[in-house]
């Protein structure tokens, strides 16, 4: 049995990603109020999926206009139906059919639910995968394949509120390559690049698969570590920092040696992500300023 964590991070994560298995459906989200959500593919490769506002929802939509448990798709050996369950706002198939008791559903099919728009398409439809491609392009970063800036916000955002609703620790690290410049200036772009790609390699081999690694903008990268608390966190980091320390990177053939500083900080009782954000960020430059290659937290 999934565990509640495992079952949300399947939805907001870049897990979400995997490839669903030939002729799996999926429901693509072809209208949404959040510009990041374009493109995301849900896989119906439960029995039932519910979707509503409620948290506790398989398909998790924040908005007032959806009900807290909305409408309930199940897998029958007909096909696919849709239970509308008395939102108040209803549910509506290709635009103005309002669902009404049992709706069974088709390939094709677009559903209203609150402000969301989805498309039922098969995994393996051609359209399906359009949408994959656009929607990855939107949440990574293409150097490193890690998370971009907007959905480690994206992913931050969901992680304050399961931390607080279950009383679990969150902790934020911010990476930054040391004197990073001077290696471009020294060894060329390219090889700036295969350090950065190198580097990310290194720390997403460390951390664990509920952690959430991405690239916050140029030499610097954040980490997400829920249920992790300052004192784990600043051990992980110690390590992350050693590991890239003890690499070697190759640059024109050559041995190059890369060093990174971080800082580390942990969700405060009421803080949001920008209080965070800046904690971790404080520290990192606590940790330049005293003479970088250090965990400062
Ligand atoms: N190769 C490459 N370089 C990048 C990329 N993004 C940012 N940079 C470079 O990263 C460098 C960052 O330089 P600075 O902000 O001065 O920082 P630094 O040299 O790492 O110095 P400290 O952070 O103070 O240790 C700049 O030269 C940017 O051009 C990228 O995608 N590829």
């Amino acid at each position: 049995m999934d565990s509640e964590y495992d079952l949300k991070t399947r939805v907001t994560g870049l897990e979400s990603l995997q490839i669903p298995r030939a002729g799996a459906d999926c429901l693509v989200v072809i209208h949404s109020p959040v510009q990041s959500e374009l493109g995301r593919r849900h896989v119906l490769d439960r029995p039932v999926t519910t979707i509503g506002r409620g948290r506790d929802n398989d398909i998790v939509l924040p908005s007032d206009c959806v009900s807290r448990r909305h409408v309930r798709l199940e897998h029958r050996p007909e096909g696919l139906f849709l239970l509308d369950l008395e939102s108040t706002n209803g549910t509506y198939v290709n635009d103005d059919t309002r669902a009404q008791g049992e709706h069974r559903l088709k390939r094709g099919d677009q559903l209203k639910v609150g402000d969301t728009i989805f498309k039922l398409l098969s995994g393996s439809d051609i359209e399906s995968q359009y949408h994959e491609i656009i929607f990855r392009m939107t949440v990574t970063d293409g150097l490193t394949n890690l998370s971009n800036r907007k959905q480690l916000d994206t992913l931050l955002a969901d992680e304050i509120p399961r931390a607080r609703r279950h009383g679990r620790d969150l902790s934020l690290l911010m990476l930054d390559i040391d004197h990073f410049k001077s290696i471009n200036d020294t060894h060329g772009h390219l090889t700036g690049d295969s350090v950065l790609r190198g580097l990310a390699a290194i720390l997403q081999k460390r951390l664990r698969p509920n952690d959430k690694l991405g690239r916050y903008g140029g030499e610097e990268f954040c980490a997400i570590l829920p249920e992790t608390n300052l004192a784990s966190a600043v051990r992980i980091a110690e390590e992350l920092r050693a590991l890239v320390a003890a690499h070697c990177f190759a640059a024109d053939g050559r041995e190059l040696r890369v060093t990174i500083s971080i800082g580390a900080a942990e969700l405060a009782e009421g803080a949001l992500s920008e209080m965070l954000y800046k904690s971790a960020d404080d520290k990192l430059y606590e940790a330049k300023r005293t003479g970088r290659n250090r965990v400062c937290y």
